[in-house]
């Protein structure tokens, strides 16, 4: 069974035009304008279970406009959207129960005088969690998120390292099978957004749950996402492997090497060197050959082969488009 089936999928919104000045704001209360903001223009894709896709694009491309309609908070243009089997916008208990959106912009909601317990609680109600399921969760929870001493804190009080780790235990509290995650890692710091990363490949080890992850930090949707789906203008750019996006895009690799005397120029072009360490560009096809020659030539110490740094690529194909 595909748990994301998204056929043709259209969004467009009609957003009120303002112009500066007072004169223009007395205006539009007499005669509003709108201009029509197509968000979403003929989306098609598959996600099958257990599958973790990046879902990327340069700002404004589309992402949460997707993740919202496919988790039922927006109804679409057009188009046909299935997860799991249901029409998301629907809203069905049945479904809502299955699917957990998380937005690190904004990762817990409700009242910020409760406290995580209570959150917790609250959430064990609402999705009819039955108290046994709910205690064993609980206690994974704790363990992968490190809850243990956040969970008398009130959510107000909370860092922002803190409340994403305490809005992916509310939204996975009662385990979806489907989670779309909105820039999980947004604001925080290195090893935060590491561990968040640890995290997130812990649960959909475990659980074996479909994943949608849009994110602007290329650590994430590299060492998470084995699938990439690109977004650009509404429209999807790519779809398929990210080492294949790499390929596509970049016809080179990197040799990193350190040898006493350096790899002299006939070797491929230079890009990086400091300290008897060197860092070559050579074209992909001659990778095999050009590393014989290296070892075969020098006194190596040390050789590694490497695929481009994905910022570089995904940076080109947002400049650059993939048409
Ligand atoms: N409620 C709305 N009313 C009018 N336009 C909207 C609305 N929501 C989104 N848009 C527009 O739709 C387009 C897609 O927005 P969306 O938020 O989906 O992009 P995104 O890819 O998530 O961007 P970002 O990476 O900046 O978060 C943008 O042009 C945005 O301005």
């Amino acid at each position: 069974m595909t748990v994301i089936d998204v056929s043709g999928l259209s969004m467009s919104f009609r957003a009120p035009v303002r112009k500066s000045g007072l004169r223009a704001a007395f205006g539009s209360l007499v005669r509003r304008e709108y201009r029509e903001v197509q968000a979403l223009d003929d989306v098609s894709f598959a996600i099958e279970p257990g599958e973790v896709v990046g879902f990327i694009g340069p700002n404004g491309a589309g992402k949460t406009t997707t993740m919202k309609i496919l988790s039922g908070i927006l109804h679409p243009t057009s188009g046909d959207v299935r997860v799991l089997e249901s029409v998301p916008w629907q809203r069905r208990t049945g479904f809502l129960k299955r699917i957990a959106f998380v937005r690190g912009s904004q990762p817990v909601g409700g009242s910020q005088e409760l406290t995580v317990m209570d959150s917790l609680e609250y959430q064990r109600l609402l999705y009819d969690v039955p108290q046994p399921d709910f205690g064993s969760t609980l206690t994974v929870l704790e363990d992968l998120l490190r809850l243990t001493p956040l969970l008398e804190r009130q959510l107000r009080a909370l860092s922002l390292g803190e409340r994403m780790r305490v809005g992916l235990a509310l939204a996975l509290i009662y385990r979806p099978e489907v989670l779309f995650l909105d820039e999980p890692t947004i604001g925080l710091d290195v090893t935060a957004a590491g561990q968040i990363r640890e995290f997130v490949s812990d649960y959909v080890t475990e659980t074996g749950a479909t994943v949608l992850l849009t994110s602007h930090y290329m650590a994430d949707v590299g060492s998470l996402c084995p699938r990439l789906i690109l977004i650009d203008q509404g429209r999807v750019e790519y779809d398929g492997p990210l080492a294949e996006l790499s390929a596509r895009l970049s016809p080179y690799k990197l040799i990193r090497i350190t040898a006493r005397g350096g790899p002299g120029p006939d070797f491929g072009e230079v890009v990086e060197s400091s300290d008897g360490m060197w860092v070559l560009r050579v074209p992909r096809d001659e990778v095999a050959q050009t590393t014989s020659r290296l070892l075969q030539a020098l006194d190596v110490v040390d050789l590694a082969v490497e695929e481009p740094p994905l910022e570089k690529v995904i940076d080109r194909a947002y400049r650059e488009g993939l048409r």
